[in-house]
């Protein structure tokens, strides 16, 4: 199994780049975990209280489970993936069976921050963008789809979205073996890695 790693600070356009690498490729071949699905499980909080998490601080997130799937599923095993509500700010009671594939590709803002996850990955993407873009990106989604208003979102992003960037998120940049420039739409990057993932698959 090839396990392909993307990470990049929020907004920078991660799941966009993994769903336009997968699109052309066969269905079912490649396989697609997402860090946000093994943040916390947040249950023993109130809605109010799990507003106020810093879901951006490596220890937000479940990195041993993550750590135990990757492993299961490197040994030809299904797993069971959580899945995760950004409205709820919770992981729900429902997971979705994710099967071995011949490559996997795992995305998250913090999955280069993590040593032990890291050595998983035979190759390391950083999807770089301007911070500006990005925030105008996640000021976007977070109103229009994740139930934040705009003062809100803007409160977050200079308390703790924009430190734990600086902190933990930029610094991880130095372990990629590739990074994407993504301000605008990277077609020929996105092609050069759909190539290493086609010359696995044949
Ligand atoms: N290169 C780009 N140029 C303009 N908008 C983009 C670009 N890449 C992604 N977007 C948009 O930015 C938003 C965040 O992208 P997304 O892929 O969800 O980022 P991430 O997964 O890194 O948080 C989405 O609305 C997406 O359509
Ligand atoms: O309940 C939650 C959990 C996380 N977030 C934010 O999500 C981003 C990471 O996801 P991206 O798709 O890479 O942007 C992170 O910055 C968290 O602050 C959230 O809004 N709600």
């Amino acid at each position: 199994m090839l396990i392909i790693g993307i990470a990049g600070g929020t907004g920078c356009g991660k799941t966009t780049v993994v769903n336009q690498i997968i699109d052309e490729l066969p269905d079912g071949e490649v396989g697609v975990i997402s860090q946000d699905s093994y943040y916390n499980d947040l249950s023993h909080l109130s809605l109010d209280e799990r507003r106020k998490t810093n879901f951006d601080h490596p220890k937000s997130i479940d990195f041993d489970l993550l750590e135990e799937h990757l492993s299961i599923l490197k040994s030809g095993k299904p797993i069971q993936q959580p899945v995760y509500s950004f409205l709820e700010c919770n992981r729900t009671e429902k997971t979705i069976p994710t099967y071995p594939s011949q490559v996997l590709i795992v995305e998250g803002i913090l999955i280069l921050t993590n040593a032990k996850i890291r050595d998983m990955f035979d190759i390391k993407i950083f999807v770089h963008a301007d911070s500006d873009e990005r925030l105008i990106r996640r000021l976007k989604r977070d109103v229009n789809e994740r139930g934040w208003n705009l003062d809100e979102t803007l409160e977050k992003y200079q308390s703790t979205i924009k430190p734990m960037h600086n902190q933990f998120i930029e610094p991880s940049k130095e372990f990629a073996d590739i990074i994407i420039p993504n301000n605008k739409y990277n077609t020929v990057a996105v092609d050069i890695v759909r190539t290493i993932i086609n010359e696995k698959l044949t």
